[in-house]
């Protein structure tokens, strides 16, 4: 069995690289870092190592690599021959490779009649949805329609801590032991993938949400209040009781927002919430506050992590979301000159005033009244 897979990243390597190859696929992988492909293509292995006392090590073979930049055509090639695709290349990389994905299709449609399952591995609500879109830009009407009926676009969500991290070998990725990947099943066309770990749902709204605004929105809690706080790690920041007094608050703001609107079981949730502050606290990964916060202008979206359970939770409880807002305003106060959206959004607020920037990056439109909250948090004396 072949897999098509873009973003040979930590995700990519340190989980869906990993399960492919326990449920025994040949994974092609496809980025635009030369170094990294020439390594996959000379080693044909890489080991990742889970980050526990025992330190235990598993080997990823059967992979191969190409630079989509320099051969196009190889991809379009992997992608007619490919039995699944999956991609884990952030959100925002979706747009710049759904071209090419267009284009393997196109070849594949009119060289075989094999379905084909796409699943973009991605921290985003409707990820996948938002890739076919992308892909479908690049169709005619007519080319949508074989499309359609051929290929499968189910949406995702994973979870699975992988920072970012040197080693003397680059492949070789050190990943938490915990991981879930939930994939919607009614989307697939012809045969389920058959890859051990994946769980199939009918309906994943309650999945991604569940995990978006537990896992990420309490990840951004520690980072965003604890860069506030100067801290550089996660596990520096949440050792500190005031980041573990705004996770706590931020966590249980979120959950009551999930709870209510899908119904979860409340002690649960609240083994789940447990579950993932232990996973936040392990000693055996360091993991970069610059990491987790990357990217606040996506982090502060709409359909994110911070606003869309701060408004959810004001929704269903009438009730001020005050943790939440604390780190959306620590969010606000992000600073690091590596990460370009962390910059364009200090400019933002420089120009226009953080009312218009916090407007302009969330959707929040004037007089909602979370913005209000909001705002207050971000003009809190010490903030
Ligand atoms: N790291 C985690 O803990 C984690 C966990 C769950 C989900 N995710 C999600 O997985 C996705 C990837 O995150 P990551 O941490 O692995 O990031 P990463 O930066 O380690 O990996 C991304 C990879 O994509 C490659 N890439 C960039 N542009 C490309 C292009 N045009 N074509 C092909 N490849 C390209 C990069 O070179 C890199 O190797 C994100 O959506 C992230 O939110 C990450
Ligand atoms: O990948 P991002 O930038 O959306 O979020 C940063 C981290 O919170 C994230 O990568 C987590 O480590 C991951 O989502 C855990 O499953």
């Amino acid at each position: 069995m072949e897999a098509v897979h873009f973003g040979a990243g930590n995700i990519g390597r340190g989980f869906i690289g990993l399960l492919l190859h326990q449920a025994g696929y040949h994974t092609t992988f496809v980025d635009v870092n030369e170094a990294v492909i020439k390594e996959i293509n000379e080693k044909k292995q890489y080991t990742v190592v889970l980050a526990t006392e025992e330190s235990e090590s598993l080997t990823v073979k059967n992979i191969s690599g190409i630079n989509s930049i320099q051969d196009p055509g190889k991809v379009i090639q992997a992608i007619v021959h490919a039995d699944m695709i999956t991609t884990a290349v952030g959100p925002n990389v979706l747009p710049i490779i759904a071209g090419l994905i267009a284009k393997g299709l196109k070849e594949r449609a009119k060289t075989t009649n094999q379905p084909l399952n796409i699943i973009a591995c991605e921290n985003m609500v409707g990820g996948t949805s938002f890739l076919k879109e992308k892909v479908y830009e690049h169709l005619t009407q007519e080319e949508k329609t074989t499309i359609d009926n051929l290929f499968g676009f189910p949406d995702a969500a994973v979870d699975r801590i992988v920072p970012n991290q040197k080693h003397d070998n680059l492949l070789q990725v050190s990943v938490e032991p915990y991981y879930e990947w939930v994939v919607e099943e009614p989307a697939i066309k012809g045969t389920k993938p058959d890859v051990n770990g994946i769980t199939f749902v009918d309906d994943l709204t309650p999945y991604i949400e569940r995990k978006l605004f537990t896992v990420n929105s309490g990840h951004a809690a520690v980072a965003y209040v604890g860069h506030q706080m100067g801290y550089q790690t996660i596990t520096e920041a949440i050792n500190d009781e005031k980041v573990q007094e705004i996770i706590k608050g931020a966590l249980h703001e979120s959950g009551e927002a999930l709870i209510r609107t899908y119904d979860f079981n409340r002690e649960e949730h609240q083994a789940y919430t447990e579950k993932i502050i232990g996973r936040f606290m392990n000693p055996y990964i360091s993991d970069e506050i610059t990491r987790v916060a990357r990217g606040p202008i996506r982090k502060l979206g709409a359909r994110e992590r911070l606003i869309r359970p701060a408004s959810m939770y004001m929704d269903v409880t009438g009730k001020e979301p005050t943790y939440l807002a604390k780190t959306i305003a620590a969010a606000l106060k992000f600073t690091n000159e590596q990460d370009n959206e962390a910059v364009k959004l200090q400019k933002m607020i420089a120009d226009q005033g953080v009312q218009e920037a916090l407007k302009e990056v969330s959707g929040l439109e004037a007089g909602h009244p979370l913005l209000k909250v909001i705002l207050n948090a971000y003009n809190e004396r010490g903030d």
